[in-house]
């Protein structure tokens, strides 16, 4: 059996790391590096990042689409840790979503 951690609590995990690596040697740490250049920087980079992963998912493998998700999931917590937000303010508006569409999808079926 694989030992491979399959949870979104390696979402968390590599955010701390993320958060560890502020004010890190920016030639020692590809995030450091990033902290180092700045907001607009990272934000270019989630950017470009979300426009990879949109071009593997209209005509790439899903491995490749897997990748791309994983680089802009990174470079997004990345840019959360930049302004301050954590992976749980992100979870909470998530959690507080639950069922909303599916009263929205009700509401406006005739009929029922
Ligand atoms: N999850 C990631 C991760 N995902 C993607 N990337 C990097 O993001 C970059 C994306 O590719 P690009 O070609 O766009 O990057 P680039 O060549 O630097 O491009 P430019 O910035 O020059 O435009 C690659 O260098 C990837 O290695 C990541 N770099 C680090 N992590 C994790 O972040 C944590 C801290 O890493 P370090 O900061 O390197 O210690 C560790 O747990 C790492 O596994």
């Amino acid at each position: 059996m694989s030992t491979t951690k399959i949870s979104a609590e390696v979402l968390d995990e590599l955010y701390s790391v993320i958060l560890s690596r502020k004010g890190d040697d920016p030639s020692m740490s590809h995030t450091a590096n990033l902290f180092s250049k700045g907001v607009s920087k990272i934000a270019q980079k989630v950017g470009e990042e979300a426009v990879e992963t949109v071009i593997e998912g209209v005509s790439g493998s899903k491995k490749e689409l897997a990748a791309e998700s994983a680089d802009l999931l990174y470079h997004l917590m990345v840019l959360w840790a930049e302004r301050g937000l954590k992976p749980e303010d992100i979870w909470a508006l998530l959690e507080g979503r639950k069922g909303v569409s599916g009263i929205t999808e009700k509401a406006s079926r005739p009929n029922s």
